[in-house]
């Protein structure tokens, strides 16, 4: 077992000097083993909280499966797979159970050398359960990442009760749900506990309770027409000069697709590929893409300046500390879908400079983004729309 001291030694190793709000407040609860409900803003560190109790619940020296960390997307598996490596530092094994692996190949991997960590989305965890290819029975530590919207999907939900009740005990593991977004907190804390998804005594540790949204995030909005948006999205980006950037579009509904319009992913795309004269490289991410051109995409976006143009896939736990604009071309569906948008840049912990989320509306949206502003408690300024055309027209 490594020792609390070695467990933040290797953080230190890995460059993480001193401890985020988030993880002074919650590392006593975690490293103690207790089960934990960890609650606060976008980019404040999570992740490293969470995986610091993973390290210091295994033994690095068995050769069982003994933490399990679900994630509700391929993409930010990636992500915690490769952190948790840096924290492993070659002492123990840790495997990525995704959505559009080679599920094959890993289950005579999981078979001839179990790993003590599985980073898993939920359907590859149960596909790989269900064949048997490795057991549960020695599972410490639980961790669900960006847990409501796993509660909240359709096609994951299910799965996700089976992990928590069915192939696992609450009363045998060390339970901790992780997100910037728990609705209705003090129900799901009662839940976790009638459903058993945790133990009695789970502790919620929920940090800037007040003010979900980070303080150092200026949000603007333009209001026009949809003939209008693309356009003003060229104005604001050639205005904004920004580093990097993602763009967030609506995912098409059956309906558009069966009327046979392109996706407003397409619409973008196509739009910045022939007008924008920037540096930026353009790009896409969402659902639809196949899982190579999926990986494709995520891996160009690292590293270097980029103008993502992206569903909501992007918008959970997604790290790329280096995006300093967000643009909102078509409007969010919830309050919680602006906030996980907005909270995929000001990432740097640390960092006080301060970056932008606009969004664009039509005169009937307003209210919408209103709504928003009232329930995130946060302030919008409107960039009026003439001042958007003196720089491309
Ligand atoms: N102690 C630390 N010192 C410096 N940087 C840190 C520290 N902890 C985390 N970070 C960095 O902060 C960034 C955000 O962390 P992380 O991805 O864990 O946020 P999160 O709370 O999970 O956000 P989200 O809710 O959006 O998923 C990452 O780039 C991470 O490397």
């Amino acid at each position: 077992f490594l020792t609390e001291s070695s467990v933040f030694c290797r953080a230190e190793d890995v460059g993480y000097i001193s401890p985020t709000e988030v993880q002074e407040q919650s590392l006593p609860v975690l490293l103690s083993g207790q089960d934990c409900i960890l609650h606060a803003q976008t980019g404040s560190g999570k992740t490293l909280a969470y995986l610091l109790a993973v390290f210091s619940a295994i033994d690095v020296g068995r050769s069982s499966v003994q933490a399990l960390v679900i994630v509700p997307t391929r993409e930010l598996g990636i992500q915690v797979t490769k952190v948790a490596r840096l924290l492993a530092a070659k002492t123990c094994n840790v495997m990525a159970l995704l959505d559009g692996g080679m599920l094959t190949r890993q289950k005579s991997w999981l078979k001839a050398e179990p790993p003590a960590i599985i980073v898993a989305t939920v359907a590859s965890l149960c596909q790989m359960v269900e064949k048997r290819a490795f057991s549960l029975g020695s599972i410490k530590i639980l961790v669900i990442d960006e847990v409501d919207f796993i509660f909240g999907s359709s096609k994951q939900v299910n799965s996700l009760r089976k992990i928590l009740n069915s192939y696992t005990a609450a009363s045998s593991r060390q339970t901790i749900f992780a997100s910037a977004s728990i609705p209705q907190h003090n129900r799901f804390v009662h839940d976790c506990v009638q459903h058993k998804w945790t133990k009695s005594d789970v502790v919620h540790v929920h940090v800037n309770p007040v003010q979900p949204m980070p303080s150092h995030l200026h949000h603007t909005y333009v209001i026009c027409s949809k003939k209008e948006r693309l356009h003003v999205l060229l104005s604001l980006l050639e205005r904004d000069a920004p580093k990097s950037v993602i763009i967030f579009v609506a995912q098409q509904s059956e309906k558009s697709k069966r009327a046979g319009n392109p996706p407003s992913s397409t619409l973008v795309v196509e739009f910045l590929r022939a007008e924008y004269k920037g540096t930026l490289e353009v790009l896409v991410l969402e659902e639809d893409m196949n899982f190579n051109a999926r990986a494709t995409s995520f891996t160009e976006v690292k590293g270097k300046g980029f103008l993502l143009v992206s569903t909501d896939i992007a918008s959970r736990g997604f790290d790329l500390p280096q995006t300093s604009h967000i643009y909102n071309f078509d409007l969010p569906k919830t309050a919680t879908d602006y906030l996980h948008r907005a909270g995929r840049t000001g990432r740097e912990p640390f960092s006080k400079s301060e970056c932008s989320v606009t969004t664009l509306i039509t005169e009937e949206e307003h209210f919408v983004l209103q709504r928003f502003q009232n329930e995130l408690k946060f302030h919008s300024q409107q960039l009026p729309l003439e001042s958007m055309f003196t720089f491309n027209l």
